[in-house]
């Protein structure tokens, strides 16, 4: 990263993160995570869900604002939305717990639990174990791990400490080098983000040029800039199983009906 020019969106958002993370630990610690009911529960599987056929592989997510989008949706609950998505077919729902940058808050996930009987991911950047032991507390079944903020060290340590606690491992990479250096047996899945994270940019090219690269173990996940149907036919044939999608359901009214229109138009 010798060439960097000023702070990137990723670079703000791991400070804030970091300041956040100190702050929720001299306010809750660990202990208090592991009474809660929900820390105890038998988590849904990643790869059960993924690859079930009753199910559409899409990992649905709900998103109130990004940072390269501002507001996206502030009308809606998370309990509607989520249970709209089931509903629709979603193998998997994606939460976004960060408040500062995406709008989301941990009683969303804490929501969408409550209504809903298939695998969540808790959409955060995590950087501490704190936070996975927050994520189970909170009824979370599978934690994202962010290759990009993350040394290959931290990555197998927090895929363990997941794994652990029975919740699955989503790995994102946005790139080969990242793909090689954070490989590690305990993940359950690998997505290639197609939007670079630190200038925004979206190309679903990311995908196709990686997805051969990705052990056959893990299960494929392709994430972000997908808003066309026929665009699920191609990542499919290319061997992907999961479609991670977000902002295309949510800046509609009605997200759970916008994602049974698009599933209906994946085979049309
Ligand atoms: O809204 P989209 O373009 O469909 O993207 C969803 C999801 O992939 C995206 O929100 C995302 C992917 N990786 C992230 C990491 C942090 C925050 C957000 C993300």
């Amino acid at each position: 990263m010798a060439e960097k020019t000023g702070a990137t969106i990723l670079d703000k958002i791991v400070k804030h993160k970091l300041t956040e993370i100190a702050e929720a630990r001299a306010r809750v610690p660990i202990s208090r995570f592991e009474e809660e009911d929900l820390f105890h529960r038998e988590c849904y599987s990643l790869r059960e869900f993924v690859l079930s056929p009753e199910k559409t592989g899409i990992i649905a997510e709900f998103k109130r604002a990004s940072p390269s989008k501002g507001i996206i949706n502030d009308q809606v609950s998370a309990a509607n939305v989520t249970q709209g998505y089931a509903d629709a077919g979603a193998s998997a729902l994606s939460v976004l717990t960060d408040s500062q940058f995406f709008g989301g808050r941990i009683n969303d996930l804490l929501q969408a639990r409550e209504a809903n009987t298939i695998p969540i991911l808790r959409k955060e950047f995590i950087l501490d174990e704190y936070q996975i032991i927050e994520a189970k507390a909170i009824g979370a079944d599978i934690i994202l791990l962010i290759a990009a903020i993350l040394t290959p060290e931290s990555i197998a340590k927090f895929a363990n400490t997941a794994k652990n606690l029975g919740l699955s491992v989503l790995l994102e990479v946005h790139n080969q080098e990242e793909l090689e250096r954070s490989v590690c047996d305990d993940l359950d899945a690998v997505g290639v983000n197609n939007r670079n994270l630190a200038d925004f940019s979206v190309s679903l090219q990311h995908s196709y040029d990686l997805v051969n690269l990705i052990p056959d173990n893990f299960l494929k996940i392709s994430e972000s800039g997908i808003s066309d149907p026929k665009t699920i036919r191609d990542l499919k044939q290319a061997g992907f199983n999961g479609f991670l999608i977000g902002e295309n359901f949510m800046r509609e009214a009605n997200p759970g009906e916008a994602m049974k229109d698009f599933v209906a138009q994946i085979n049309a």
